[in-house]
């Protein structure tokens, strides 16, 4: 049987400070792109918290000894595009050997539903732990398509980590993925009728990337 997955808010007091940065409309895109990089990164730290380790043997300038390393294959940082490319380096500043594979979707504004138009995956992702990310987990629609996708490819080691979640895309992304942790820096209160989260802090992709 699958592992029940779990869903943590990841509360650090420095988390919570940066993320109260990034929500003021008057943070303009290099702050936003920073510190979005600096949460991802304390994030990272608890969210590998559980990888596997080995026995390695190393030797001191003083004598031989076994000690721990990082077992398995490497790990597979998956942004949804675009707002989740904003997290990466962030993350690949504690597993700088890490694999990025992306999964490209935009939601419609009217319908609220995701569609998928890129996938680039490394291989062997049914080995590997995978952390998919995007800033923010809203209705839940493209986290649950971007976990089908790589489901579809043969993952099975999820980890689902946003900066901002609606209770609503939590519990649609737990119900239809039972099995994958989901991990946020806030859990929100509410979504508004046009589909973002409340309070939040606007489009991530656009205040990422300077668009709109
Ligand atoms: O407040 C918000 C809400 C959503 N987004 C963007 O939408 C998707 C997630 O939306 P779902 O409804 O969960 O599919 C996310 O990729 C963001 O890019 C946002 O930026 N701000
Ligand atoms: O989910 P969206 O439509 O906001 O996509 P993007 O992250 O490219 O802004
Ligand atoms: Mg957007």
């Amino acid at each position: 049987m699958a592992k029940l997955g779990k869903f943590e808010v990841l509360d650090h007091p420095l988390i919570q400070h940066k993320l109260t940065i990034i929500r003021n409309e008057n943070c303009g895109t290099r702050e936003f792109r920073q510190v979005v990089n600096e949460i991802a990164e304390l994030m990272a730290y608890e969210v590998s918290r559980d990888m596997p380790l080995e026995d390695y043997e190393v030797k001191t300038p003083i004598t031989k000894t076994v000690q721990k390393r990082l077992a398995g294959k490497k790990v597979v940082i998956v942004p949804i595009l675009r707002a989740g490319l904003g997290m990466v380096d962030g993350i690949l500043e504690l597993i700088p050997a890490a694999k990025v594979g992306h999964v490209g979707m935009y939601r419609d504004e009217k319908t609220l539903k995701p569609t998928e138009y890129f996938v680039k995956m490394p291989d062997n992702l049914a080995s590997r732990d995978i952390f998919i990310v995007d800033p923010m987990l809203a209705t839940g629609g493209s986290a649950i398509m971007a976990v089908d996708a790589l489901k579809k490819r043969g993952a099975v080691n999820i980890k689902f980590v946003c900066l901002v979640a609606a209770p609503e895309g939590v519990k649609a992304l737990r119900d239809a993925h039972p099995d994958i942790d989901v991990f946020a820096a806030s859990l929100d209160d509410h979504l508004d009728e046009n589909g973002y989260i409340v309070p939040g802090l606007g489009d991530a992709g656009d205040r990422l990337f300077g668009t709109k």
